[in-house]
């Protein structure tokens, strides 16, 4: 199925049942690995919320989950330079630290965000992505533990990831068709 989004064109690439199948087995291994550890799962926003919402339910240890929004103070949206993670209401000295993402694609967003999290002492910090570009990756990365899907260097939208703003409420995750391929 193909969808088009302010003239870009976008074709179906992971399905929802696909989505909940992956999250269910990731989940299995949240349970498993921070039993008894009392983590904290915190969210980066916006594009987490659908994905934040599906794999907490799949999280039957006690736990707690807050949300961050990334800020530059020059109102750059492009991640190149991030000052703050707003939201945080929870300390984190001495926890163990989940950090939740819809996409790692350059990194430069998780690399900011690790950062500012690091810089609060946490006992132990990794990363639960649902989708990893590991072509466009920008730097290294070895904490990022749990991944969803691996997926090609196209853009993509749907179940919380946008385009120009829109996409985000599509429950499948859709890839846009490069231009030679439009056929
Ligand atoms: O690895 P990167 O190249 O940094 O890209 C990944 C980030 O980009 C998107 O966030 P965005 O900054 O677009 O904000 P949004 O979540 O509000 O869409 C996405 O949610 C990730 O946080
Ligand atoms: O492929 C993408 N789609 C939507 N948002 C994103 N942010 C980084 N990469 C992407």
């Amino acid at each position: 199925m193909k969808i088009t989004i302010n003239q870009r064109v976008f074709e179906r690439a992971i399905d929802y049942n696909q989505i909940k199948k992956r999250i269910r087995l990731i989940g299995i291994q949240l349970n498993v690995a921070y039993e008894n550890q009392y983590p904290v799962f915190i969210g980066v926003l916006n594009g987490c919320f659908m994905f934040m919402a599906d794999l907490m339910k799949q999280i039957h240890i006690t736990s707690e989950i807050s949300f961050v929004k990334l800020a530059s103070y020059d109102g750059s949206n492009r991640r190149e330079h991030v000052d703050e993670l707003i939201g945080l209401e929870i300390d984190l000295k001495g926890r163990e630290v989940v950090v939740v993402e819809d996409i790692v694609d350059t990194g430069n967003s998780l690399k900011h965000t690790l950062e500012l999290i690091e810089a609060q002492k946490p006992a132990s910090i990794s990363v639960c992505t649902l989708l990893l570009k590991p072509a466009a990756l920008r730097h290294s990365f070895s904490n990022i533990a749990y991944v969803g899907f691996e997926i090609s260097d196209d853009f993509v939208v749907g179940y919380g990831l946008d385009y120009q703003g829109l996409g985000r409420t599509l429950p499948d995750i859709y890839k846009e068709i490069r231009t030679e391929d439009k056929g």
